[in-house]
């Protein structure tokens, strides 16, 4: 679909006319990776005043929401035709950013000989504000995506495509019978996956979370930029749900100066990159890395725990300084067997309907398989399974630290074999360079087991269930000594 592009001179009549109020600053463009941003107009400050400077004001009826698009469809004919056949449950956050992406992709649309469909709206010249480009990974080209060859977000990237050309797929299904939708999106394939990866990018990288109307895009607020150190923040008042940006306390900003607020600080590297397409350089706070688990091939049980489970299989590594912690509530889960006391049963409902249940020592914990660091408390086997825990864990780090050596000469020799983006490269190289630093440090500080968990692998190879578990009867003493050996000895038996 060819996306009409609007020059930034056209915000200021646009903001005029759908009474977005600014004060004191305006969106301008920057010359780097950054591209359009919020900046003052004159030196501003918040020091030693109880009433914050306001910087913007976004009325509540330009909100993007799902109720927004809910009210849009009640009197517009097509969308509401769209939304019927492919809409998403609003209930649902899948939903609700479904319906979203379908309502930008209707303003994007448009037949060659230049008639438009639907009711015209502020979003439908909005739209053309936007970037027809975003930095995230979906829209690199597959060569750029080989740069995260053996990081934690390759897998997510390989995911989030096939999703979304499931979504493509299931919503050429699903219109190709309504009329418009034929004319404008599939005869002459007008409407492309790139068309479907684009609303889905903008969705990602411009919607927030607003306290009254849920995840939203806003226009012109969705104009600033990120910084760790944001010099503003947004709110929405209650009185008329407007939305506004105001500047952070006790902070002076100079004439000129970029206004920015934060996407997040609790979000890893990779989860930057993935929704907004770039890493901030001055991040220096704690580093996250999220890796994949995959249930244990052998495991008999490992496709239902995977249906079981509450949440995703994953492991959270965060390295503060030489602080390495972990959490993984799926790793709990993972380790345990039959012999230890799960159990797995197909049972039948009063509706007639069967669903999957799950038993651990008896006890029905269908509802609650992401707990069980907890539930494995006590249990005379407790410390088998925190060892468990930690050698699959390790395994894990050391797993991946090969993947990502094993492709460090290929990625390195990449952008003189292929063309490769210099900011795609930059990006991925300190993802890389970030991810492997989490991952030396997680190995390296096999100390930090300790700060794991109650009992350090050390003082569980001591323990007694475990020496007892194992038939070694190996003394106090010589525990040190034999430690290398045993340790191979516990490796083979649980990985
Ligand atoms: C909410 S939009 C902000 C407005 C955007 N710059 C524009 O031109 O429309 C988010 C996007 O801005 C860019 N961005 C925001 N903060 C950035 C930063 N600190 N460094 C680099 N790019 C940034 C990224 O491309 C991100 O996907």
């Amino acid at each position: 679909m060819h996306c009409t592009t609007l020059p930034l001179s056209a915000l200021e009549p646009w903001s005029r006319l759908n009474d977005v109020t600014y004060l004191d600053c305006q969106t301008r463009k920057f010359e780097d990776a950054r591209g359009k941003g919020l900046a003052t107009l004159k030196k501003l400050s918040s020091q030693n005043i109880s009433e914050r400077p306001t910087l913007l004001i976004i009325p509540h009826d330009l909100v993007l929401s799902a109720e927004a698009v809910e009210e849009f469809a009640k009197v517009d004919q097509h969308l509401k035709e769209l939304l019927t056949a492919a809409g998403g449950q609003a209930s649902l956050k899948t939903g609700l950013r479904r319906d979203i992406m379908l309502f930008l992709l209707m303003q994007i649309t448009c037949h060659p000989d230049g008639q438009c469909v639907g009711v015209r709206n502020p979003w439908t010249e909005y739209v053309k504000f936007l970037p027809i480009h975003i930095p995230v990974p979906t829209m690199w080209s597959e060569e750029e995506s080989m740069m995260l060859t053996g990081t934690s977000l390759q897998p997510a990237l390989v995911a989030k495509k096939s999703a979304l050309l499931l979504e493509f797929e299931e919503l050429q299904d699903r219109t190709s019978s309504i009329a418009w939708c034929r004319k404008f999106w599939w005869e002459n394939h007008a409407l492309t996956l790139e068309d479907w990866t684009l609303v889905d990018a903008w969705f990602r990288s411009r919607s927030l979370e607003l306290p009254k109307s849920g995840e939203a895009m806003v226009p012109c607020l969705d104009m600033a930029n990120h910084s760790v150190a944001a010099n503003t923040y947004y709110e929405q008042f209650s009185s008329d749900n407007s939305v506004t940006l105001l500047l952070n306390p006790d902070v002076d900003v100079e004439a000129g100066s970029e206004l920015t607020i934060s996407y997040g600080y609790a979000k890893s590297n990779a989860e930057m990159l993935f929704s907004y397409g770039f890493i901030d350089e001055s991040d220096k706070t704690a580093q996250t890395l999220v890796l994949p688990l995959e249930t244990i091939s052998e495991d008999p049980l490992a496709k239902a725990k995977v249906i079981a489970f509450k949440g995703q299989p994953v492991v959270r590594i965060t390295a503060k300084q030489d602080d390495i912690t972990w959490e993984s509530k799926f790793l709990y889960f993972m380790i345990l067997n039959e012999e230890d006391g799960l159990e797995f049963k197909v049972l039948q409902d009063v509706d007639g309907s069967r669903s999957l249940r799950v038993f651990w020592c008896g006890k029905d914990v269908t509802d609650v398989t992401d707990t069980f660091q907890s539930l494995i408390k006590s249990h005379e086997l407790e410390d088998i399974f925190t060892l468990r825990v930690l050698t699959l864990l390790d395994d894990r780090v050391r797993q991946q630290i090969e993947h990502l050596d094993d492709t460090v000469t290929a990625v390195r020799e990449l952008s003189s074999v292929v063309e490769i983006d210099p900011n795609v490269e930059k990006n991925a190289l300190k993802l890389r360079a970030s991810e492997a630093l989490i991952l030396q440090k997680a190995a390296d500080n096999l100390q930090l087991q300790a700060s794991y968990s109650r009992a350090g692998k050390k003082e569980l190879l001591r323990s007694e269930v475990v020496i007892g578990y194992l038939g070694s009867n190996i003394d106090d003493d010589e525990t040190d000594q034999h430690e290398t050996n045993d340790n191979k000895q516990i490796e083979d038996d649980f990985s």
